[in-house]
């Protein structure tokens, strides 16, 4: 199969199912370099399940997964460990950071893990850390950070090696509204700044255009969404949501309720 000439991540045919109950049913996806992608839908939808086989933490039971020239449905498992380590970042709902360690040592894991020195490690996660206004944490204990401050850590860590594509599974999910604002207007500026390309899966959606170009909103967030309807792609947008205002084939200035 050909992969797409401008597509960084792609997929074909998706299938992966839970104890014979499906999760995904023939999806098929891609993501351009630098773009952001938001994967929409209804809880259950499918987007985790998604997420997790692009990012070859799951192997599909039917379907292709290609990063690159990297056929990730084939690769064993080291490789695709090595994979996620080197090329790709991970943010989850809740952030999960090592309570022993410093908040800059957090940020720094993936590239101490990759064999970079101590002292450039150290000095990259604190330029992410201060890039995402925690830079004055870095020497404490995730223990005593706000939530909100916790998950900035994490997308700091997420992005501290320069990955090529960020996952970021409902990112600001546990946060409070202006937090959520926040969060979300650092990871997105972050990875445009940086060209790295961005698939977030989010069933919060901002209800109408309006909001979506509201600042509040981070507006214009994601170039492109994709939305999920019991482990489907589904051309009509999620069921509350006005469809997009302009652009082909739901490219918009469109965003995430935040
Ligand atoms: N570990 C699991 N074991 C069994 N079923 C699962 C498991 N994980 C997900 N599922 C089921 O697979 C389907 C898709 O779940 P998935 O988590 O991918 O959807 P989602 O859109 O991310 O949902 P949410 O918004 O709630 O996170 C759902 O029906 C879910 O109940």
């Amino acid at each position: 199969m050909t992969a797409p000439p401008d597509d960084v991540l792609w997929a074909r045919g998706l299938h992966y199912t839970y104890d014979g109950s499906p999760a995904l049913q023939g999806v098929s996806f891609g993501v351009r370099e630098g773009e952001i992608v938001a994967v929409t839908g209804a809880r259950g939808s499918g987007k985790t399940t998604l997420l997790r086989c692009l990012s070859g933490q799951e192997l599909p039971e039917r379907g292709e997964v290609w990063f690159n020239s990297a056929p990730v449905h084939t690769l064993g498992r080291a490789a695709r460990e090595r994979l996620r380590l080197r090329r790709f970042g991970w943010i989850d709902s809740s952030p999960r950071l090592v309570p022993e360690l410093t908040v800059w040592e957090n940020a720094a894991l993936p590239l101490l893990l990759q064999g970079t020195g101590y002292r450039t490690a150290r000095k990259t996660a604190c330029a992410w850390l201060a890039r995402l206004d925690v830079g004055d944490c870095a020497r404490k204990r995730p223990a005593v950070l706000r939530q909100a401050e916790r998950q900035r850590v994490a997308v700091a860590r997420a992005l501290a090696h320069s990955p090529d594509v960020l996952f970021a599974d409902e990112p600001t999910a546990p946060l409070h509204r202006t937090d959520r604002a926040q969060v979300l207007r650092a990871l997105s500026a972050a990875a445009r700044s940086h060209g790295i390309t961005v698939v977030l899966a989010t069933h919060d959606f901002a209800p109408t255009p309006a909001a979506r170009t509201a600042d509040e909103t981070g507006a214009a967030l994601a170039d492109r969404i994709v939305t999920l309807t019991d482990g489907r792609r589904s051309r009509a947008p999620a069921p509350e949501v006005e469809p997009a205002p302009t652009g082909p084939e739901g490219a918009a200035a469109c965003s995430l309720s935040v």
